[in-house]
């Protein structure tokens, strides 16, 4: 039964949901980093929020880990490139808390404008200074974006509604969605000088980190007021609480910061600044929301293989994985043989489906063929890991399509560009659900592909497979299955034979050493 750790706090319907899946679950949340690092080799899922950091060093400790499922949207506390390559998949809620976050933004822009935080205590202290706080209207006031994503969009929705005019600065924001959302798209610098109020809501990326840093500050419009319920770091605080002090800024409300949680910070105290302890998802519904899609989403993972909101994996639903199931076992297969047959010499391999697998998703298909040939190079390679290992190697992937049906009704073709030409192997489905390797060198053949095999090239001649015999039984060798393939009567053949036991290197060199013997390898599946 898979196990997952729940280590941030989490609605209890994410418990429930493992529980009915099927897995068992350990709430422990606020763990320390080595409480954390001791105990996580014991999971197979790691569902998190903010709080728990997935580095490196914990991944390394993660020994059974699978999954990693983050209860909201931002993964920057994932080292996702470090996962990937331990074949963790990450998955996290891209819209759960997505309406929650865009209030909470309207709500900062509203406490900025009136100084909502600062007049309350103010009030509760016993002063009545109605004179102190004089805010701004929000109507007819220029609000700019920065990221017009999901919540930048309820946003800009919101803030329409509220009669504001609304600019935005995404590079990736079209010009059809911007007239869609009633947005006008702006370059970074017009929206600096326009703008009375600043949002922010894109990720931390080394593109964004700092993108109102102190040379952007001194550009905005004066009197300006900021809110950030994204990410800190993407606002250079000591400038900010430099701006706000000068009277530049005339506002700032964060709920996110560099350092969390923000137990001290330059901005702390300063006159115009309002801070939320990273509250932009803390609602009850956002909560329920995100709770039970990550609970619902690794559970997918972990018992059928189904993968949605990966973000280092192609999605794969819960309806999809059973009908490829079998046909990644089978490019697997074929990965893994192409990969033994021809060792680490393949510049660029082409991936070919045609019949009923030209109308399945190709991606996972493609990730398990690397799955298998990538194990030349590593034992722990899986289809997470396996892309990245092959961009790494500088292996150049094809995927074909067919549409075409042949002799079989459904046919994947592994072809491996090598020094000494192209390789290919190519199986189908027996019954739609049993692999089958069905050509192998541009020769039929057809076997199962499993346990210890043996390969063999040699020339078709009377006597041989006679001697072959005698070889393997001399050595207490038991013959499995047994296939032949070959080009021509008398012409170059091929024999690929499953034993019961392992073939030693001496056998190999035996075998070898027979007559018409081009090529041994063994082969393990
Ligand atoms: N405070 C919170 O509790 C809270 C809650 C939810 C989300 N967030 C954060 O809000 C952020 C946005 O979330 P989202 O769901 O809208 O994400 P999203 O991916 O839907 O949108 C992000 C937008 O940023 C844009 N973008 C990327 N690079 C950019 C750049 N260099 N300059 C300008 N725009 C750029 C993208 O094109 C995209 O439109 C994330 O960082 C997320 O972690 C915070
Ligand atoms: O990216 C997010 O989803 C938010 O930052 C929410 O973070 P939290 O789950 O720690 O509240």
């Amino acid at each position: 039964m898979p196990k997952v750790l729940i280590s941030d706090s989490m609605d209890p319907k994410a418990a429930e949901i493992f529980r009915a899946n099927g897995i068992e679950v350990d709430e422990k949340p606020g763990l320390s980093k080595d409480e954390l690092k001791a105990i996580i080799g014991d999971y197979d899922g790691l569902a998190i929020r903010s709080a728990t950091k997935v580095t490196k060093e914990l991944l390394e400790a993660a020994t059974n880990l699978k999954v990693v499922g983050r209860a909201g949207i931002g993964v920057d506390n994932v080292d996702i490139p470090a996962a990937s390559a331990k074949g963790v998949v990450v998955m996290n809620t891209p819209f759960g808390n997505s309406i929650t976050t865009a209030e909470h933004a309207i709500a900062l822009m509203f406490a900025v404008a009136r100084e909502l935080p600062q007049a309350d205590v103010s009030t509760q202290s016993g002063k009545w200074e109605k004179n102190r706080f004089m805010g701004v209207e929000l109507t007819g006031k220029t609000l700019g974006l920065i990221g017009a994503g999901n919540i930048g969009s309820i946003v800009a929705e919101r803030a329409l509604g509220l009669r504001m005019r609304v600019i935005a600065y995404d590079p990736f924001l079209t010009p059809e969605r911007a007239i869609d959302l009633g947005v006008e798209k702006v370059a970074l610098a017009d929206l600096l000088a326009r703008a009375d109020f600043i949002t922010l809501h894109t990720p931390l990326t080394d593109q964004t980190r700092n993108v109102l840093s102190r040379e952007n500050l001194a550009r905005t419009k004066k009197g300006v007021r900021i809110v950030n319920c994204a990410r800190g770091g993407l606002i250079d605080e000591v400038a900010l609480k430099e701006a706000l002090e000068s009277g530049h800024v005339a506002g700032a409300a964060l709920d996110v910061f560099v350092e969390e949680p923000a137990k001290a910070n330059p901005l702390f105290g300063t006159p115009g600044f309002i801070a939320t302890p990273h509250l932009g998802a803390s609602t009850t519904e956002a909560q329920v929301n995100v709770a039970i899609q990550v609970a619902e989403q690794m559970s997918d993972y972990l018992m059928t293989g189904g993968v949605t909101n990966a973000l280092n994996m192609p999605s794969l639903s819960a309806e999809e994985a059973p009908k490829l199931k079998p046909y990644m076992e089978l490019a697997q297969q074929l990965g893994s043989l192409i990969g033994q047959l021809v060792g680490r010499h393949i510049t660029n391999v082409a991936i070919e489906v045609e019949g009923a697998a030209a109308d399945l998703n190709p991606k996972p298909i493609t990730g398990a063929v690397l799955a298998g040939l990538m194990r030349v190079y590593s034992d722990t390679v899986n289809m997470v890991n396996a892309p990245f290992l092959a961009k790494a190697r500088g292996l150049d992937v094809r995927e074909v399509r067919h549409d075409r049906e042949g002799d079989y009704h459904t046919l994947v073709r592994v072809t491996a560009n090598t020094p000494d030409g192209p390789k290919s192997v190519a199986g189908t489905l027996f019954g739609n659900a049993k692999p089958r390797l069905v050509e192998m060198l541009g020769m039929g053949i057809e076997t199962e592909l499993f346990g210890e095999m043996i390969y063999i090239a040699n020339d078709d001649a009377p006597g041989f497979i006679g001697r072959l015999g005698s070889t393997l039984g001399e050595a207490a060798i038991n013959i499995g299955t047994f296939q032949l393939g070959r080009r021509s009567a008398g012409g170059e053949a091929v024999l690929l034979l499953s034993v019961d036991h392992h073939v030693d290197r001496g056998l190999l060199e035996r075998i070898k050493a027979l007559p018409g013997v081009r090529e041994v390898k063994p082969l393990r599946f």
